[in-house]
């Protein structure tokens, strides 16, 4: 490594299919007490922002980047917002950019290469790809998003591991290893690893990647972009553009994935708001593969935090609302085929009018 790689700022690019445990992840690094500073960017899918809110506050400053597909806008804005704190300098000793669950890391950990502007100043130190051990076979199934945040992983963190078995940890280990035998990989429960294995690991291999993708390297500026989504009239459960001339990487979109989004100014009955929400993922759980929450209930002082991945939930007061907050409970389903009408009108009944 040049002196001039090292005195650049690294970067951290934490990947990992919906609900696998990244802003678990996140929560650690910045609760650990490292001395360090980070600046973080979140992406997230879904109209409302509720992983900010579930981001641990500390000292460190968090960005936000637009919704939406990753290579259009994001992209985009990710420049933006490297740009800025680029000017920033000395500020922060390390950034950490959370993509959202269906994120392609592809075009995320391009920009590290093709922008010279960030080029200059950061570099990708790794990208951290959190699996979770229940899903990630099925995922791998259906969601070639998945797919690919194994592969370009240069460290992986299979995580939940308190939800299988050994032989159910065995399999979907090899199955992880089929698709990428190069990532250090650690098996967590609750994201529980050192920081000196996810963090400032100097691991992104550029040379492996573009094994994986030869075109890794040649999407160049934007300018170059003939977008042709095809957003819409495809109705497959997936597909790909590609970038520039038919050269750029092959990137993909669930056109299937939705986001549910309701909210309430009312307070929520919690006697009907519980059972409601456990049934609802009980019945609709294989669609539903996402669900969260934070809910302002009747009598309560405190905010109540909700998260589900499948039929799984979890729930608990979080910190007492601030007397200036607005009282607002916002509440996202991301799924396929969501029953959207049965959902809105479940959580109707469980508003206090
Ligand atoms: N049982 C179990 N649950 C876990 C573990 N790690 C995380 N969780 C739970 O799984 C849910 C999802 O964790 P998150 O860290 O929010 O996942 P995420 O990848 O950031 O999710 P998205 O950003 O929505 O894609 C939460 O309810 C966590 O408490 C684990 O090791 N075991």
């Amino acid at each position: 490594m040049t002196s001039s790689a090292v005195s650049k700022i690294p970067v951290t690019v934490l990947t990992g299919y919906l609900g696998a445990g990244k802003t678990t992840l996140l929560n650690r690094i910045l609760s650990e007490n490292h001395g360090k500073k980070y600046a973080v960017i979140v992406n997230e899918f879904g109209e409302i922002g509720i992983d900010n809110d579930l981001i641990i506050g500390a000292d460190e400053e968090v960005f936000e980047m637009n919704n939406g597909c990753v290579c259009c806008t994001v992209r985009g804005d990710l420049v933006r917002i490297l740009g800025g704190l680029m000017k920033r300098k000395g500020r922060f000793d390390a950034i950490i950019v959370e993509t959202t669950g269906l994120a392609d890391p592809a075009p995320v950990a391009q920009t590290f290469f093709v922008d010279e502007d960030v080029m200059a100043f950061s570099r990708l130190d790794a990208v951290v790809t959190v699996a979770d051990a229940k899903w990630l076979s099925d995922r791998l199934k259906d969601a070639p998003e998945a797919k690919n945040q194994i592969a370009f992983a240069d460290v992986i963190v299979l995580n939940k591991t308190d939800l299988v078995t050994k032989p159910e940890l065995a399999e979907v280990e090899a199955r992880i290893r089929a698709i990428n035998p190069y990532a250090r990989l650690h098996h967590t429960e609750r994201c529980q690893v050192a920081l000196a294995d996810v963090l400032d690991r100097g691991a992104f291999d550029l040379d492996r990647i573009l094994e994986i993708e030869p075109a890794f390297l040649e999407t160049g500026d934007d300018h170059d972009h003939h977008h042709d989504h095809d957003h819409g009239h495809d109705h497959g459960h997936h597909h790909h553009h590609d970038h520039g001339d038919g050269h750029g990487l092959k990137h993909y979109h669930d056109e299937d994935m939705q986001s549910l989004s309701l909210k309430s100014d009312k307070p929520i009955d919690p006697a009907k708001f519980m059972p409601w929400l456990q049934q609802l993922v009980q019945t609709e759980g294989q669609k539903i593969l996402r669900s969260k929450g934070i809910l302002s209930f009747a009598g309560d002082t405190d905010r109540y935090v909700f998260q589900g991945v499948h039929m799984m939930l979890e729930g608990d007061h979080q910190r007492a609302w601030k007397d200036d907050e607005p009282r607002q409970s916002r509440v996202v389903f991301i799924g396929r085929e969501l029953p959207e009408q049965a959902i809105r009108d479940g959580f109707e009944k469980c508003i206090v009018q």
